[in-house]
């Protein structure tokens, strides 16, 4: 609303003229009673007002209003009153506006030139919320029930100086003969309304004084110009109370945010003072919140970690690491702090930390690295009492955090099992796996322990993380733990002792928290004692050992797996699921699967894609396990006479089988170079599996 200058002389009332922009000064006495004798007329008559030169049209308007709501404008008790509960209920309803204005009315009442002006608050219907006066004026107008609780509307008292300011909305001052009610004749009474912020009227105030056998004089005129600042004065607080209370709604909700994340976050003043930590941040330091607030951070935490960068230029710095220690532990956490800057960029007040677990972005990372821990104890297909146990076994040896050798020959599931195990003992972790044979031997230590910026050649600027650290709260999969470099084995017998990682080129040891599971295809006792794997680390490694059956140890598994392998690929394929004739039946129960699951995995994909009318016949099997001489392995060689190309082509395919395979293995065993070895499977028509 807008009360400029030249609004309020409009929005004055007046009685002399028909003129509103008149002052009141004006008026005279005559004025005054013709306005009376006409008010005693209109009451008895059904003379229209607005035909009177002398009347202002508003009040016109209003008396008729007045009349037609049928207001006796001859009570003496002024209005009704509202019940105490329904005023209780709108005291707090408007309790914003009491507060902010009463403190005003209080202060500026005694500033006031005459001490026989009377205050009144109302709400926007017209109830008196809060009333002073001297002493005299009050017992005047307690007479006419001007108190807390009247209600003292148009329909309920007639026109009023505050009536009319809610009707037109503009600030009114009214002289006493155009109140309705004969008691407020002699009276002048100034009101303006009071807005919100989106310009609904939200309440009144009024200035009344008593003028009878009083000249009208000027302090009239300035009483309206007084209520108008007045309402702007409160106007403006509430704006303020209400921008505070917006604020410190935002602020509770922002507190109650910060404290429901599980990150820390502390903020800081440009000096470095904390200004406010959440209860997630006071939990990583160990100490509670009021004995970090205030405090310059230097308190709480290594000058190391680079604050007064971020304070003096103003730039950002994210996932800075650092080890956080407090007296029950250390953590290892990724910082960033965000400088608070204003609107157009520049630096102003300080800055944010927020402190990350990096075990748990490394989960993240790993997750989406594609080493996600899939299986289950209960996805591991098997009915044969040799798995049975096996299961058995590994459920009893998850429930408790000691390094785990799984033993098998490739391709039995022992990174199935040591999925399980993971996720049956620490799920919420990381699962990561590093597979000591597949990397080369030079890098499998920055691998694992990772390594700082520039320690060596080709490394990442900011330096990285190794797998020790990624499986942080999680579980480290060692597969083919034989492979591991011996000159790297006391390390890792360190760090696995110790629970710490120093990266490659570090200077500092960074704790970690987090479950090994070796595996092996190899004899790695047999390793000890030929020295070629450490026995410190074996015994370490090996505090419960699990053997994973061979798949030709699992007989009744066999078709159960060939089953399910069939319909698993049938239905990636989008093919029909096929039947086994009854000599593959047979030719599967009976082969010795040397390349354990994973063979028969491969296998079924072969024959899924080569069947024929839906039916998987011999000759849509892999040539390997058509040419098996399934009765001829070395045990029976004694039984027949054979030529000696025949017991070396026996030799041959017997161990291949052995080592699932691998040609060099095979060569190894046999004591013959790789090269002569693919010579002779050219020779004696040897195919090796696809
Ligand atoms: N019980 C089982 N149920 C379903 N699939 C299985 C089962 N056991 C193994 N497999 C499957 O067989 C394959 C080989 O398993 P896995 O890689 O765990 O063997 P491994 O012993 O770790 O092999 P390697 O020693 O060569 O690393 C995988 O594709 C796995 O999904």
């Amino acid at each position: 609303m807008d009360r400029t200058k030249a609004n309020y002389s409009n929005g004055v009332q007046i009685s002399t003229t028909t003129d509103n922009n008149d002052p009141l000064i004006e008026m005279n006495l005559e004025t005054w009673n013709k306005i009376k004798n006409f008010k005693t007329r209109f009451i008895s008559s059904n003379e229209d007002p607005k035909k009177m030169s002398f009347m202002n049209l508003d009040v016109a308007k209003s008396w008729s209003r007045s009349k037609k709501y049928g207001v006796d404008p001859y009570m003496q008790a002024l209005g009704s009153n509202m019940n105490p509960q329904e005023f209780r209920d709108r005291i707090n309803n408007k309790k914003m506006l009491i507060e902010t204005a009463v403190p005003f009315i209080k202060k500026y009442y005694h500033v006031l030139a005459n001490s026989d002006y009377y205050m009144i608050l109302t709400d926007e219907t017209g109830t008196i919320l809060f009333t002073l006066g001297e002493q005299g004026e009050a017992n005047a107008f307690y007479a006419i029930n001007a108190r807390p609780g009247a209600i003292w509307s148009e329909q309920t008292i007639g026109t009023t100086a505050h009536a009319l300011s809610i009707q037109l909305c503009k600030p009114v001052q009214l002289a006493g003969p155009y109140n309705y009610c004969m008691v407020l004749q002699d009276n002048i009474s100034s009101s303006t309304p009071i807005v919100d912020e989106t310009g609904d009227i939200i309440g009144t105030l009024v200035v009344v004084q008593m003028t009878a056998n009083r000249n009208i004089n000027k302090t009239q005129i300035h009483s309206l110009g007084w209520v108008i600042s007045m309402g702007y004065a409160i106007e403006n607080e509430l704006q303020l109370r209400n921008r505070n209370h917006d604020l410190n709604e935002l602020n509770d909700t922002l507190q109650a945010i910060l404290s429901a994340v599980d990150e820390g976050f502390i903020t800081l003043n440009n000096e470095g003072i904390i200004t406010h930590i959440n209860k997630e941040a006071a939990k990583i330091f160990g100490k509670l919140t009021p004995d970090i607030e205030n405090k310059h951070f230097t308190e709480l935490m290594s000058k190391q970690i680079p604050v007064d960068k971020v304070l003096e230029t103003g730039k950002p710095i994210h996932d800075y690491e650092a080890t956080i220690v407090n007296d029950k532990s250390e953590v290892q956490y990724l910082i960033t702090i965000e400088p608070i800057l204003n609107e157009t960029g520049e630096f102003l007040a300080g800055a944010v930390m927020r402190f990350s677990r990096s075990e748990k972005i490394n989960r993240l990372v790993t997750h989406r690295g594609g080493t996600e821990a899939t299986y289950t104890f209960n996805s591991i297909i098997g009915e044969s009492t040799a798995i049975k146990k096996t299961i058995k076994d590994a459920i009893k040896v998850s429930q408790i955090p000691a390094c785990t050798l799984l033993m098998g020959e490739s391709g039995t599931g022992k990174e199935l099992f040591a999925q399980a195990i993971h996720n049956n003992s620490r799920p919420e972790g990381p699962f990561v796996a590093l597979n000591c044979a597949s990397i080369p031997r030079n890098l499998i230590e920055s691998e694992l322990f990772g390594y700082e910026a520039g320690s060596f050649t080709g490394a990442e600027r900011r330096g990285r993380p190794g797998k020790i650290e990624l499986a942080n709260g999680g579980t480290l999969f060692l597969d083919e733990i034989g492979d591991m470099p011996i000159e790297i084995q006391p390390v890792l017998l360190r760090c696995l002792q110790d629970k710490k990682v120093l990266r490659l080129g570090g200077n500092h040891y960074i704790p970690v928290d987090f479950r090994v599971i070796a595996a092996t295809n190899k004899d790695l006792y047999h390793m000890v004692q030929e020295k070629q794997f450490r026995e410190d680390l074996y015994f370490r490694l090996a505090v419960f050992k699990i053997m994973i059956p061979p798949l030709r140890s699992r007989d009744d598994d066999i078709i159960l797996l060939t089953q399910y392998f069939i319909e698993q690929i049938s239905q990636r394929m989008g093919l029909i699921v096929p039947r086994l004739s009854k000599d593959v039946l047979t030719k599967i129960k009976n082969y010795s699967w040397p390349g354990n699951i994973r063979q028969l995995e491969n296998a079924m994909v072969y024959a899924v894609n080569m069947a024929q009318d839906g039916l998987i016949t011999m000759n849509n099997l892999p040539d390997e396990i058509i040419n098996d001489y399934h009765d001829s392995d070395m045990d029976s060689i004694s039984d027949h006479l054979l030529s000696m190309v025949e017991i070396e082509k026996r030799a041959i395919k017997n161990t291949l089988k052995h080592t699932g395979y691998n040609v060099a293995d095979t060569a190894d065993i046999l004591e013959i170079g790789k090269t002569t070895l693919y010579r002779k499977f050219k020779e004696y028509d040897i195919v090796l599996p696809k």
